[in-house]
């Protein structure tokens, strides 16, 4: 009697298991009666055969000889009848699962049964886990000959799902508020800000710090309370990665502390570094540089190929007797035109580098192709090694030794900011970030489900998304609609080329009733310039462009932000509606959706964690009046674009 009741989970066929048990076991009778009919028929065989063929008497032998030879024979006639008794059970083994195999297809679990008699519990294991597997077959994987036994480690096992753990300064990081009109925090009352910044700070109408701004600046000054030389406790300071909304104020939470913490420096040497993707990127950061620092003897220079590269190399450094005189407290570039400067320019030193700051960080460690980083890393470790180990002298830093903290050297700090930064870690890693401490308005739990591994973003409070059902043929007419009728002023347009920003330039012109202008690489660096200074200045109602201006552009009082072209990336959507609803104010986005790209894009739009995306519905009525122009214009326009393409223009 079994001393224990060992309930096994059989899955689906235990429902079967009533109706197949009486099968089964007819089956097992049946298969021990064929067995059994069979080793009676092997014995019976033996003894005729040996009844045909006696074995030769000798009548003279000794009776011993006889004797013995009895004995003997009576002895292998036992071991034959022994032999064939074992021959006969592993045929009937082989036959029970052959039978087995047999009904395999026909009656699910019945094999089960069967086996459960005959086979150790980890036989019937092996092959519960063959059988409950027909994917195996139907994968085109030969089913096991019958008669072999299918030995270990072949079966297919199921896949754990593999859960993504993330570090833990990324999984837990230090939260920022994402609303921001409620939760200002008055500039007197964050720690550490020097008394002149608080001035240039009121003087610039900034009474306020935003909420990054409030968690992020405190921080930065923290890791130089000590000095430029050592962080807190006498170890090298944190890195700093800053994940906030777009229009959140990023660029103040840099700029203020760097601003303070050189403010005291003796030598001018290149101490900071700002890297941005695009010239206007550059020019807008360096602006808040040259305006904070107004007031102390620190100097801004911008390097993003708007000068030429002997303009810019001048204004980094000059030679006086001989002797190379840095001219640059806080460099301002753009990587290509960084990268020409440390390869070609000898006056351009990076040795004595504290701040490595980089904007748009995501896009920048997209673009790091370029190799900026490593050459950075390159020219502020240069000649560090060896003999010239003054206090200015700097190794690449290495596991923490009391030989390595025995001499201080200026450690390399990276500021890491953007709207969309990246929560892979591989892609983090290649930073070499130490110790990084990451500030975020979006809460990631530290682990994920594998399949699901999109990344979360926050858009601005302020923004009400849209989007518009249309076709292709009626899609300038809606946006003519939004600018003519809905009169939307000022409307930040984005297309997915510029040859298509091109032609609905030339459409809405040729239409007319409206000051547009187009926005793209087809425009030299100065024309874009201009372009959005207008644009700036309201002169301008509908700005149509790429995504070079989806980034970071800060354009005051973009009301209207429409997606002629839908994003194909949900970083992208991000950027582009993110240039309204800027510094807490509101604005709106209306995404224009042909029938087959809606349920992607608004799948897309809500996994990232938008609140909510509204739909326009603009009715055919509605456009009626235009069409008659519209369909003049575009002929028009056919013809421009001929005349265009004739002088290679397009
Ligand atoms: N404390 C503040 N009070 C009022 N306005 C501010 C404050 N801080 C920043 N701003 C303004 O908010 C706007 C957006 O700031 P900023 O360009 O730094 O945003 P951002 O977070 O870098 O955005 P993006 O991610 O799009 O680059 C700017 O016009 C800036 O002048």
């Amino acid at each position: 009697m079994a001393l224990f009741l060992i309930n096994r989970y059989l899955g689906d066929e235990e429902e079967n298991e009533a109706a197949n048990e009486s099968r089964s076991k007819a089956l097992l009778a049946k298969l021990q009666q064929r067995a059994k009919a069979r080793e009676q028929q092997g014995l019976s065989g033996k003894g005729e055969r040996e009844d045909r063929n006696p074995v030769p008497r000798d009548s003279d032998t000794v009776s011993e000889k006889k004797k013995n030879s009895a004995l003997s024979e009576s002895t292998s006639k036992k071991k034959k009848v022994k032999k064939k008794a074992k021959e006969n059970k592993n045929e009937k083994a082989d036959i029970d699962e052959h039978a087995s195999r047999e009904e395999e297809g026909a009656a699910d679990g019945k094999v089960e049964e069967t086996k459960s008699k005959n086979d150790s519990g980890d036989e019937r294991k092996r092959e519960t886990d063959v059988q409950s597997e027909p994917s195996t077959q139907d994968q085109g994987q030969k089913p096991s000959e019958p008669g072999f036994h299918i030995l270990g480690g072949f079966e297919k096992k199921t896949v754990q799902k593999v859960q993504r753990v993330l570090p833990q300064w990324l999984a837990q990081p230090d939260v920022i508020q994402k609303d921001i009109r409620n939760n200002l925090v008055p500039v007197r009352e964050v720690p550490g800000i020097c008394p002149r910044l608080l001035q240039k700070l009121e003087d610039n109408g900034i009474h306020s710090f935003f909420p990054v701004q409030a968690e992020v600046i405190p921080a930065v000054l923290e890791s130089v309370s000590c000095g430029l030389l050592v962080g807190r406790g006498g170890y090298r300071p944190r890195d700093v990665c800053v994940s906030a909304p777009t229009g959140s104020g990023k660029t103040l939470a840099f700029v203020l502390p760097v601003i303070q913490a050189l403010s005291k420096r003796v030598i001018c040497e290149v101490r900071a570094l700002a890297v941005l993707p695009t010239k206007e990127l550059a020019q807008q950061v360096y602006k808040v540089f040259c305006s904070y620092a107004e007031g102390t003897n620190l100097k801004v220079v911008m390097v993003s190929g708007q000068k030429t590269f002997a303009a810019e190399q001048a204004a980094l450094s000059e030679k006086r007797g001989g002797v190379r005189r840095s001219l640059a407290d806080i460099v301002v570039a753009t990587p290509g035109r960084l990268v020409d400067h440390i390869n070609k320019n000898d006056g351009f030193s990076l040795k004595h580098l504290r701040f490595l700051i980089i904007d748009e960080a995501d896009r920048m460690i997209d673009s790091m192709h370029q190799s900026w980083l490593s050459q950075v890393t390159k020219a502020v470790y240069r000649g560090g090694s060896g003999s010239e180990m003054s206090i200015f002298g700097r190794t690449e830093p290495g596991p923490i030794t009391a030989a390595s903290l025995s001499i201080p050297q200026m450690p390399l700090q990276k500021l890491l900011f953007s709207a969309t930064l990246t929560q892979n870690p591989e892609k983090l890693q290649q930073l070499d970030l130490h110790q990084p401490r990451l500030f975020s308005s979006v809460h990631t739990s530290g682990t994920t489900d594998s399949t699901h591994t999109e990344e979360k973003f926050h858009l601005p409070q302020g923004l009400t998304e849209y989007y518009v059902p249309c076709t292709l043929s009626k899609k300038p007419l809606l946006l003519l609609h939004f600018l003519l009728r809905s009169k939307f002023s000022p409307v930040l347009c984005f297309t997915n080329s510029r040859e298509a920003a091109h032609r609905l330039y030339l459409l809405v012109k040729l239409f007319g009733g409206v000051e547009v202008a187009e926005f793209s690489s087809r425009l030299s660096a100065g024309e874009r310039k201009k372009t959005l200074k207008s644009f700036e200045q309201g002169k301008i109602q509908l700005l149509i462009s790429t995504d070079a201006a989806a980034r970071g552009i800060d354009v005051n009082g973009v009301k209207y932000v429409v997606n002629y072209d839908a994003p194909q990336y949900i970083r992208t959507y991000v950027h582009r509606v993110g240039r309204t609803a800027r510094a807490g104010k509101a604005g709106l986005a209306f995404t224009f959706l042909l029938g087959v790209q809606e349920r992607k894009f608004l799948q897309m739009v809500r996994d990232a964690g938008s609140p909510g995306i509204n739909k326009q519905i603009v009715k055919p009525e509605s456009l009626r009046s235009m069409e008659e122009r519209y369909e003049e214009t575009l002929q028009e326009l056919g013809k421009i674009i001929k005349e265009e393409k004739a002088s290679q223009r397009i």
